[in-house]
């Protein structure tokens, strides 16, 4: 509620359901309270404002409080689902109040009870959930340690029970919080964190985060006396984090979170770091633009299981430094790619496509040991649990035979066998098409207990009975059109046309008079309804009863039923991989040791697959060869080739295959892109501040083992500003960062830079021009570009043809006068030749400025300079007074 007057926060003044309403809102603070009434969930007050703004209700109005009347929307409650999706995906947090007492027994209003709270991260309810990605929910938290401040973050995967901790500089934690993606975000009240693209964020008090409480919270969930066991001990920040995310989840869940097993550190250097903005502009889930498709993950996504998008979708996010591990995985794909066709069956399939069929086959397993352990598991998820586990014996078995290699499957072998207990459990409880819930009874098979078969013999044993007694009945009277009937309302009833009436026998009770007819009811009838209708309550009760049973049974195979969705999952993810890479003719890249990034006929694996015929190149990165300038016309394919060769990287450090004849990718500890203009309106940055902002970041961050993508930096400003920050960054980073870089540019002067430092090489992407205009050819070659056809690709992009006579005409003009511009300079004959003959210190902005006379005092001036020393800033005013005191 935004404001609340007088009348709302004084209790007193109101009726008691309106106290019961208030008192109940209270508790659910912030969050939007569906309170119900009957056959609706209703919202009032401020509430019902909100909640009808978001979910386009009409806002009435009930009765009056003190004189006002009171705002009220609400929702019907068989299609609450719908709606409290509507809202979750709006970021919104629900607390649902049910009617626990029994109407008819309660003299003021029936009890009620918040039962449960859905919030964007904490959503286990398959209606809720997206399928193939996760929904995440985060904790963070900032404090001083040794004087230093930390970031400790916490997050848990409530439909799978994953919780994990990790701690950064706090100038990281935006980073850590893109890798890790949550739905929301609990932070403390006093943090002000803002909410962040399509992250709800929630506050809570500090005190939650306090050390000694959240260290109780956590030792009690766990019940073990110390967390050092899970290697909390060196992470008192996260530690911190994530004793307030535990309590503020415990406090959405009506079951305690058993499923929470352990908790696991991420450890800092575990995974090849990815700034959010190298996450936006490699595409990996998400487009540019912010849609599904077409991204990495569209593109590799054949997995069969929901549970193994998941996890694909995750890798992806998380690429991994450790050779061993992405090996690991490498190794999987190889093997179900080399495995031959069964010949002992059969069908003599190949053995991949056999699994991915078997796969096929399988439910969200994942979630359904979630909800297992939390309780709240459909019968019919516990149906297609029951088949998915009797299809369980033949996948380990195909793995085990039809792909020859034990030894690498071993540990999903293992976690796929679970004890076929559960299995036959499921079998003798679960009726083979159970109802949807079990309040309707219909979902315990028959045979699985006696007492049960016994009470619906009883309730539904009335068929015969009935036949019987309206004979008997028929004959006593003489009323030969009597019949015995039963309805809701009423029950079992003897029906007798008006005209007959006069002939009932003195012990029939008169139930219902109709128009036409009376309805009766016999002292022996009625002892048999009491008799059926009690065995049909006593039969629902008893199958609620042995449900219950059922799910603390099935709750203690919940552990190793989300051990085998795990290995299933990881199948999946791989099978799907190992098909794209066959579909693709992607090879097994090889993970060294060294810096070094070498790529044979490299292929951009998402625009591969859009057009026709996609033109392979190569890459050689290593310490000898740091930096690609990389030059060529727009269109040419500049920045498909740069972000091809991260791809191809994060491709190999996930452990997939690349799209490439061979590949060696070394040791990778962040992958850093400036790509693309793309202003932050909304954060008050222009395209040329954000394009300086990431730059410092990666001046400051990169180190020899980062791979950094620099498209066209620079071009956001003048001519010789962007040039000379262009040069100044470029050369930073071969000389001090000597990071691996791609460096695109439009600045030609840049290409000179090899002359200077050998570790950067010049590469162009060629073109041709024809009679009909200029031909792209898409191929990467040595040496920086002869020209820049800017011209001749505006025309083809539909300049009228008089803006394209008159830019030709200006571009004459200008190279004529020797322009100033220093793009047009270096392509000058005059420069060509400077630039074969010459290497010079400092080169490229001196000659960019060089005129006829006093080149040797300029010469000097510029000896007296050290790059290296300057900032950007510097480096552009000595350019602006060189420029005015040599021309
Ligand atoms: N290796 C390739 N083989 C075939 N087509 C390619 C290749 N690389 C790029 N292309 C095609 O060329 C188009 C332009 O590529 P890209 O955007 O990479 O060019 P660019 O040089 O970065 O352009 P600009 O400088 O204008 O940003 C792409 O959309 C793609 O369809």
């Amino acid at each position: 509620m935004k404001t609340k007057g007088k009348s709302e926060t004084d209790l007193s003044t109101h009726t008691p359901m309106m106290q019961q309403y208030l008192r109940l809102k209270a508790e659910a603070g912030s969050h939007l309270l569906f309170y119900r009434m009957g056959d609706f969930y209703e919202m009032f007050y401020g509430d019902a404002e909100r909640g009808a703004r978001l979910l386009n209700l009409t806002l009435t109005k009930r009765g009056s409080s003190n004189g006002a009347p009171i705002p009220m929307a609400g929702v019907p409650f068989h299609a609450m689902e719908g709606y409290l999706a509507r809202l979750v995906a709006q970021g919104v947090s629900v607390a649902i109040c049910e009617q626990i007492g029994d109407p008819a027994a309660s003299k003021g209003p029936v009890e009620r009870k918040i039962m449960r709270i859905v919030t964007p991260g904490t959503l286990t309810d398959e209606a809720l959930l997206p399928t193939k990605a996760d929904r995440m929910i985060a904790a963070v938290w900032t404090a001083r340690v040794n004087k230093a401040e930390r970031a400790g973050l916490a997050w848990m995967n409530l439909a799978n029970g994953e919780f994990k901790v990790s701690e950064c500089p706090p100038d990281m934690m935006d980073t850590e919080l893109h890798r890790i993606g949550p739905a929301e975000l609990v932070c403390a009240e006093s943090s002000r964190i803002g909410s962040g693209a399509g992250i709800a964020i929630s506050a809570i008090p500090d005190w939650h985060f306090e050390a000694d409480g959240a260290r109780d919270v956590l030792q009690r969930h766990f019940a073990v006396d110390s967390l050092a066991s899970f290697g909390l001990s060196d992470l008192p920040v996260a530690s911190c984090a994530a004793g307030a995310l535990l309590r503020y989840v415990s406090r959405t869940q009506t079951q305690a979170l058993s499923h929470i097993q352990t908790i696991r550190v991420d450890q800092a250097g575990e995974y090849v770091v990815l700034d959010p903005v190298t996450r936006k502009n490699l595409e990996l889930t998400e487009t540019i633009s912010g849609e599904d498709s077409p991204t990495l993950f569209s593109t590799l996504d054949h997995c069969a299981t929901p549970m193994g998008s998941r996890l694909l979708r995750r890798w992806l996010h998380n690429p991994l430094r450790d050779n061993a591990a992405a090996l690991a995985r490498q190794q999987v794909i190889s093997v179900f790619l080399s495995a031959p066709p069964r010949q002992d069956t059969l069908n003599s399939e190949a053995p991949l496509d056999g699994l991915r069929q078997m796969l096929d086959r399988y439910p969200d397993l994942e979630r359904i040991a979630t909800r297992i352990a939390l309780r709240s598991v459909r019968p019919r998820e516990l149906a297609s649990l029951r088949e998915a586990l009797a299809l369980l014996p033949a996948v380990s078995g195909h793995l085990k035979l039809a792909f020859n290699a034990e030894s690498t499957l071993a540990s999903f072998i293992q976690r796929i066998n679970i004890d076929p207990q559960i299995a036959d459990l499921l079998h003798r409880a679960i009726d083979p098409e159970p109802a949807l819930m079990v309040r309707e009874g219909g979902v315990i098979a028959a045979g699985y207990d006696e007492e049960l078969d016994e009470l619906r013999r009883l309730a539904s044993d009335s068929g015969e009975f009935l036949l019987e007694l309206e004979a008997r009945e028929r004959q006593r009277t003489g009323i030969a059109n009597l019949r015995v009937e039963f309805n809701r309302v009423h029950g079992f009833y003897i029906e007798v046309s008006r005209g007959q009436a006069d002939k009932v026998p003195a012990d029939y009770r008169r139930r219902q008079t109709l128009k036409s007819a009376e309805r009766y009811i016999t002292p022996e009838l009625k002892t048999w309804e009491d008799k059926v209708l009690s065995a049909k309550d006593r039969s629902l009760t008893r199958e609620k009863w042995l449900f219950e049973n059922l799910l603390d049974e099935c709750a203690l195979y919940a552990p190793a039923l989300s051990q085998c969705a795990s290995a299933l999952a990881e199948v999946d993810a791989l099978a799907a991989l190992a098909e794209h890479a066959q579909m693709n003719n992607w090879v097994a890249p090889g993970l060294s040791g060294d810096n070094q990034i070498v790529i044979e006929a490299g292929r951009h694996p998402v625009v591969e697959r859009s057009i026709e015929r996609f033109t392979p190149n190569d890459c050689e990165l290593g310490p000898q060869r740091r930096m690609l300038l990389i030059t060529g016309p727009n269109m040419g394919g500049k920045s498909t080739y740069m972000r091809q060769i991260a791809l191809i990287a994060l491709l190999a450090r996930i452990g997939s295959f690349v799209p490439a004849a061979a590949a060696t990718i070394g040791q990778i500890d962040r992958i850093f892109t400036r790509i693309g203009a793309a202003d932050d309106l909304a954060g008050g940055r222009s395209t040329f501040m954000m394009e300086m902002t990431e730059a410092a970041a990666i001046l400051a961050a990169s180190t020899p083992q980062s791979l950094v993508l620099m498209d066209e930096i620079g071009r956001g400003t003048s001519t010789y500003d962007g040039l000379a920050l262009a040069w100044a960054i470029a050369y930073r980073l071969l000389t001090h960062n000597q990071a691996l870089t791609l460096f695109a540019t439009h600045y030609f002067e840049i290409t000179r830079l090899p002359g200077e430092a050998p570790a950067a090489a010049n590469v162009h992407l060629a073109a041709a021009e024809s009679s009909s205009g200029i031909v792209f050819l898409h191929e990467v070659q040595p040496g920086p570009a002869s020209r820049s056809y800017g011209i001749q690709v505006a025309q083809r992009a539909g300049l009228p043809a008089a803006v394209i006579r008159h830019a030709s005409r200006e571009l004459s003009r200008l190279e004529a006068q020797g322009a100033p511009t220093p793009q047009l300079d270096l392509f000058s004959a005059a420069a060509d030749q400077e630039y074969a003959a010459q290497e010079q210190p400092d080169g490229v902005l001196a000659e960019a400025a060089v005129g006829a006379a006093s080149a040797s005092a300029l010469q000097s001036a510029l000896a007296q300079i050290d790059p290296d020393q300057l900032t950007p800033r510097e480096a552009l005013d000595i350019l602006y007074r060189l420029r005015k005191d040599y021309f």
